[in-house]
């Protein structure tokens, strides 16, 4: 994947006047001593730094030039990000480890979100100083602006920004506190990540649904009218409420290519039983061991791929009887390797994250 850097330029030409006469620009930097992957204004937050100032750098510039500085406006009204992807989910990853305030607001993050008028995204990441112990915290904005609890592909990505970011000294694992709790990512030696995803929430209210208990207190193949037609659905939170769906009444067993999502997907969405609004899963069954599965999120709409929904599948696979603990999840964008582990009851999800570009926008 070709990674392309946009750097932000004066939008004076420096070819018409020569580059120490711009009073704006000021032209000392910073840059880590190591030869960093990230821009320089992604510093490792322990890495030394050197300074470079103007006169090293063979140019003149004014005591007038340096208070005026027209770059120092330009940065301090732009947003630095890094854009990745896991199977094409993607997000734009911002480092806020120096506040626990994010950086942008719900409003601007669906801006920047939208494919046409900004950089396009289905969410934003925001890295953020640890609480309760953990190394980090991590909070998203979905494309809408709503503030989801946690994000299954987020989270790898998550984890590798933090490792271009950071200097982890031969860690390949750290903590992330998140609305979800405690998420434990892992980078693996062939460059996927592997995460620690915590365990389901099966309780119905908790999820939450309005849908009555089928077993104990959990919803599993219960039976839900949208659009007219019974559907049998089993509930499952992963710290963000998910619905998934085998089949209705006239198709007992879907095939998910034939679904249309955009039609379908927000009658779930909004669906009074899902007092928090739900993502949906449609799910095919091609073995024990093998699940097939589009997506409609809360937030977000149609994405390639959904983490915390394909943990939720397999769970709601188990809970069902159509499939083992460890499944290969299909989606859109591509595979994922999920596990709900019968030792601890926690569900594992191991799959890729890439950067996509990086980039600087102004904020409006
Ligand atoms: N795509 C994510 C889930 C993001 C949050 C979701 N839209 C919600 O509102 O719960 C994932 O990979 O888990």
């Amino acid at each position: 994947m070709a990674i392309a850097t946009t750097i932000s330029l004066p939008l004076t030409s420096p070819s018409s006047r020569s580059l120490a006469s711009i009073p704006s620009l000021r032209l000392s930097f910073t840059s880590t001593l190591q030869l960093d992957s990230l821009p320089k204004y992604f510093a490792r937050r322990r890495s030394p730094r050197l300074s470079v100032s103007a006169s090293s750098a063979g140019l003149e510039v004014t005591e007038k030039a340096r208070s005026l500085s027209f770059l120092d406006h330009r940065e301090s009204g732009l947003l630095h990000f890094v854009k990745y992807h896991g199977l094409g989910n993607d997000f734009i990853l911002v480092d806020n480890r120096d506040s626990s305030e994010p950086r942008i607001t719900p409003e601007q993050a669906a801006k920047l979100c939208d494919r046409n008028f900004g950089i396009g995204a289905d969410g934003v990441i925001f890295a953020m100083p640890g609480v309760n112990g953990t190394d980090y915290t991590m909070r998203i904005f979905n494309s809408d602006g709503s503030e989801p609890e946690m994000c299954g592909n987020g989270v790898r990505c998550f984890a590798r920004f933090i490792a271009e970011l950071e200097n982890l000294q031969g860690r390949h694992s750290f903590t992330v506190h998140t609305g979800a709790g405690l998420i434990i990512p892992e980078l693996q030696d062939d460059g996927q990540v592997k995460v620690d995803m915590g365990e389901p929430i099966l309780k119905a209210t908790d999820v939450p649904t309005r849908l009555t208990p089928t077993k104990d207190q959990s919803v599993v193949k219960a039976a839900i009218e949208v659009d007219g037609v019974a559907w049998s659905v089993t509930c499952v939170s992963m710290g963000n409420p998910h619905c998934v769906t085998f089949g209705n009444k006239i198709e007992q067993n879907l095939q998910v290519d034939d679904i249309n999502l955009a039609a379908i997907g927000p009658k779930f969405e909004h669906h009074e039983m899902f007092p928090a609004r739900t993502n949906t899963e449609f799910v095919q069954v091609l073995s024990n061991s093998h699940l097939k599965m589009r997506v409609w999120e809360r937030g977000a709409g149609a994405t390639l791929a959904c983490g915390t929904g394909a943990c939720a599948v397999v769970v709601a696979a188990v809970l069902e009887g159509r499939a083992g603990r460890n499944c290969t999840v299909d989606l859109p964008g591509g595979p994922l390797q999920i596990e709900w582990s019968e030792q601890d009851n926690h569900v594992y999800m191991t799959g890729p994250a890439e950067v996509v570009f990086y980039g600087s926008v102004p904020l409006h």
